[in-house]
């Protein structure tokens, strides 16, 4: 279990995140939720260990992560930033071999060729295996991207914006893809999402943000209410119950506070 204690974030004089506390359901998929700037990208670096901890404290079962060595955190944690100006002159078998590091630090066994390969075909990139980073679509890249995460074979995944840059059936591909780690591998999840549809039909929890604090979080029955997501975005919508999921929709309504 990842658990949030009492985080505290600032850039400069700036604080971000602001005595957040929360905890991540295991083998389950949580979506961080909320407007632009409340923190999301921030709090999960914190986790990830891409940023340090300034004030508070985030546990890993039960272990204060900076008590973790790096290196073993690795193999527990992957963590997916937001890259998208990145050009590399890799190829994505290149780039998803980096996923094994902590395990091989460059020198590549049997067995992490084989989960390179493993990752590799589970998002059905294997005839991109040879491409070059820097010449693939955004949404081609993101999958390698997520494929070098993947196969760092951690028990925890921690992916900001997965979805940047895919369309539809791409989206629908990783969350499915996501569910399966977590349903069937056991993995826990967690991630940055815009897109409230995706995270009402593919996560089982869900932890809104807003102005650096969790302005409300639950199972996602309980947190994709119309007035939930209202009072989270300021934006008026309607939930609807389909037999295919739940559907919210936010076009052609009042913007709360702004013209129509
Ligand atoms: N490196 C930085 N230096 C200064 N301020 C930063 C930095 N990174 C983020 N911020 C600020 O911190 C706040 C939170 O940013 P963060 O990226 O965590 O939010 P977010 O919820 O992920 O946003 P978005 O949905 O727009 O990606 C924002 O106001 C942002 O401008």
């Amino acid at each position: 279990m990842i658990t949030v204690n009492n985080l505290h974030h600032s850039y400069g004089a700036k604080p971000v995140l602001k005595n957040v506390t929360t905890q991540f359901p295991e083998h389950q998929i949580t979506s961080l939720i909320g407007p632009n700037g409340a923190g999301k990208s921030t709090l999960l670096m914190s986790i990830g260990r891409l940023l340090n901890i300034q004030q508070g404290e985030v546990l890993l079962k039960g272990t204060a992560i900076h008590n973790i060595p790096l290196k073993d955190y690795a193999k527990q944690v992957a963590t997916m930033r937001q890259f998208n100006s990145l050009n590399l002159r890799l190829t994505v078998r290149e780039l998803v071999a980096f996923g094994r590091f902590p395990y091989s630090q460059g020198a590549l066994t049997k067995a992490d060729h084989c989960a390179i390969d493993e990752a590799l075909s589970f998002l059905a990139l294997q005839s991109l295996a040879n491409a070059f980073i820097d010449e693939l679509s955004g949404g081609q890249r993101q999958m390698a991207f997520l494929a070098m995460a993947i196969a760092q074979q951690t028990d925890y995944l921690l992916l900001d914006e997965p979805l940047n840059n895919l369309d539809m059936k791409h989206a629908v591909s990783i969350m499915r893809a996501l569910r399966h780690l977590c349903d069937d591998f056991k993995r826990t999840v967690v991630l940055v999402v815009h897109d409230i549809n995706f995270a009402a039909n593919y996560s089982d929890y869900i932890v809104g943000m807003k102005q650096g604090a969790v302005h409300c979080e639950g199972p996602v029955e309980e947190v994709v209410t119309a007035q939930r997501l209202k009072a989270l975005y300021e934006l008026d919508l309607e939930v609807l119950k389909t037999s295919q999921g739940t559907v919210c929709n936010y076009f052609n309504f009042n913007l709360q506070g702004e013209y129509k």
